[in-house]
């Protein structure tokens, strides 16, 4: 056995040998786990591999991501069983939810810019971004753990080495009058990987929950300590077990950890799984600055980060404000919103998240407005990559959305089977669907898959979608259709040079693409212009050259399907971000 999984199969042994563990681990009772490895050292001398991994490579994918899917992996039914134990933690791999740049604050120590320039060889006015500190909350699919995060962090000069992993236990117990009886006590489990205070690898069990049972012999009970506190709780407060035999294993493990040593036993399975889980957090904090910390006991409070919802953010004002002057931004005007015309239609223009904030809450006065007038909000939304962010901002910040009253359309779909990534609606349901309370009746994906067969015009989707829609909404006048716009000017799936009036009356039709995945069903124009409102989002820099050009045409709805939009008795609205309008 190796080492590295010899020191955390003390964790897997523990869950399996105590039959206290087991009714209490899920979300019932867990009310967080933290995973935490802090360093007082710096990166210097590691710069030309550091830099280019940063914190989250170097300590968090492999081992707090190793620590956090053996805490909380389905027991295998024999520990020794490799195959079982890389089976069920890869279980645990596909269930962890997609990590933005909100679920991490990260940070960089103040001297580590200088020592980018001198072992990089880079001029003064380089700026590296690597974070050498960060806070991760991550959340995992499954229904024994909904809802509990998992906070991994990790950083280099900070005020002390230590390593563990504690899960903090829901206290039930609603103490009146005396907050230091035992019971009232915080309730929690530490396995402790060495240093800081304790300096031995341990287990501690707050005395509050239960007394660890004893059943094998490598470990026993310390009832003798030296008078410390252990996360906020004197050791007193706390089982104490210590492996029996010095399992010289820990202490080397530790040191490996410390020194960024990469071998351990990890399968490449292992390995490629937590890699492409933490690559698109990476990516999207690609362009974030760090918060700067001075390093050691000055960082005092400066890196403590709080969880707001699905967020995390620091729990105090920076000392060192960083303007977006540094990145090449243009400061002040940054938070404006601007309203204008485009294309002889109303245009909202902001910096993209002021637009996505403001689209947002566009949307949700026009769901209010609709369910006091008429009990129900009708909103049809498009696939593409630019309402993502609007997803998650509904999904995060309008808990007073009237979901229950909103019924959710399609404006088109590709055919594809709807779990495929590919699909408009799976998209819709990871990043928005499944995070709100809605009921299953008043969804609506489009019927691209009948007969075991994909957009067969002789199955009838579309004539079907059409006639729930005929059937549902009011005058088949949908309040709310977002669109999106492709850089040859399609909308929905409606794509230039093909015959959009052929569709006559109808409300759906199955229409080609030129790209993949050819095969399309959408709403027609006619569906689209019957709409109350149409807001069409554009954001990119990438789509400048676009909206330059689509200012320009007149409406051609053949040649440039997005001009074909023109509300009979309803309002268009472009939601246009800077980087499309100014390029
Ligand atoms: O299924 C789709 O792809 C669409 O509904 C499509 O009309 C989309 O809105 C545009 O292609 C813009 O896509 P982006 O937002 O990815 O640029």
């Amino acid at each position: 056995m190796s080492l590295h999984s010899s020191l955390i199969l003390a964790i897997v042994e523990r869950r399996e040998n105590s039959k206290h563990l087991d009714p209490i681990w899920n979300k019932h009772h867990i009310e967080r786990v933290e995973i935490v490895l802090k360093e007082t050292l710096d990166a210097k001398g590691r710069i030309p591999f550091y830099d280019q991994y940063g914190v989250i490579r170097d300590v968090i994918q492999n081992h707090l991501t190793e620590v956090m899917t053996l805490l909380t992996m389905e027991l295998p039914s024999n520990l020794s069983n490799t195959k079982e134990v890389l089976k069920n933690k890869l279980k645990i791999f596909s269930a962890l939810q997609h990590l933005d740049r909100n679920c991490a604050a990260i940070g960089q120590y103040q001297a580590y810019n200088a020592e980018v320039q001198e072992e990089l060889n880079k001029t003064k006015e380089h700026f590296s971004l690597t974070p050498t500190f960060t806070g991760v909350m991550v959340h995992i699919d499954l229904a024994q753990y909904e809802g509990m995060p998992v906070i991994l962090t990790s950083g280099k000069m900070l005020d002390e080495r230590v390593g563990y992993a504690r899960i903090m236990f829901k206290n039930d117990i609603f103490c009146i009058q005396s907050h230091s009886s035992v019971h009232c006590k915080p309730k929690q489990i530490v396995f402790y990987f060495g240093h800081g205070t304790l300096q031995y690898p341990a287990i501690l069990v707050s005395k509050n929950l239960f007394k660890p049972d004893l059943m094998d012999t490598e470990w026993k009970e310390v009832t003798e300590h030296k008078d410390v506190r252990v996360l906020g709780l004197p050791i007193s407060d706390y089982y104490v077990l210590m492996p029996t035999v010095e399992r010289e294993a820990y202490a080397e493990l530790i040191s490996h950890i410390f020194q960024g040593r990469k071998d351990s036993f990890i399968s490449a399975e292992n390995l490629l799984a937590s890699w492409s889980f933490w690559t698109p957090l990476l990516q999207s904090l690609a362009n974030t600055f760090p918060r700067l910390y001075p390093g050691g006991a000055d960082n005092g409070n400066m890196l403590d980060f709080k969880l707001l919802g699905r967020e995390v953010t620091f729990a105090n004002e920076a000392v060192v404000m960083v303007t977006q002057d540094h990145m090449g931004g243009s400061g002040a005007e940054s938070f404006q919103v601007m309203q204008g015309k485009y294309r002889s239609a109303d245009m909202v223009s902001a910096w993209p998240e002021e637009l996505i904030v403001r689209l947002a809450a566009d949307l949700q006065a026009a769901a209010e407005n609709a369910v006091r007038e008429g009990g129900r909000f009708h909103l049809a939304l498009s696939g593409g990559s630019s309402p993502l962010a609007l997803f998650q901002r509904l999904a995060r910040h309008h808990y007073s959305f009237p979901w229950r009253d909103t019924h959710v359309w399609m404006v088109d779909e590709r055919c594809v089977p709807l779990t495929e990534l590919d699909s408009n609606f799976r998209t819709l349901h990871d990043h928005l669907l499944k995070h709100v309370k809605m009921s299953y009746f008043n969804i609506h994906p489009m019927p691209v898959q009948m007969n075991q067969r994909l957009c067969v015009e002789e199955d009838s989707g579309a004539l079907l979608y059409e006639r729930d829609i005929t059937q549902l909404v009011n005058a088949s006048s949908f309040h709310f259709v977002l669109l999106g716009v492709g850089y040859d000017g399609h909308t929905a799936s409606l794509f230039p040079g093909s015959k959009l009036d052929a569709n006559g009356n109808s409300l759906v039709a199955l229409t080609e693409s030129p790209a993949k995945p050819h095969q399309r069903m959408s709403l027609t124009l006619k569906a689209i212009n019957q709409a109350q409102k149409v807001g069409v989002l554009v954001m990119g820099k990438s789509k400048h050259e676009l909206v330059t050009q689509l200012s320009r045409v007149k409406d051609n709805p053949n040649n440039w399907p997005i001009t074909g939009i023109r509300p009979t008795s309803g309002r268009l609205v472009w939601y246009i971000d800077y980087d499309a309008l100014l390029g």
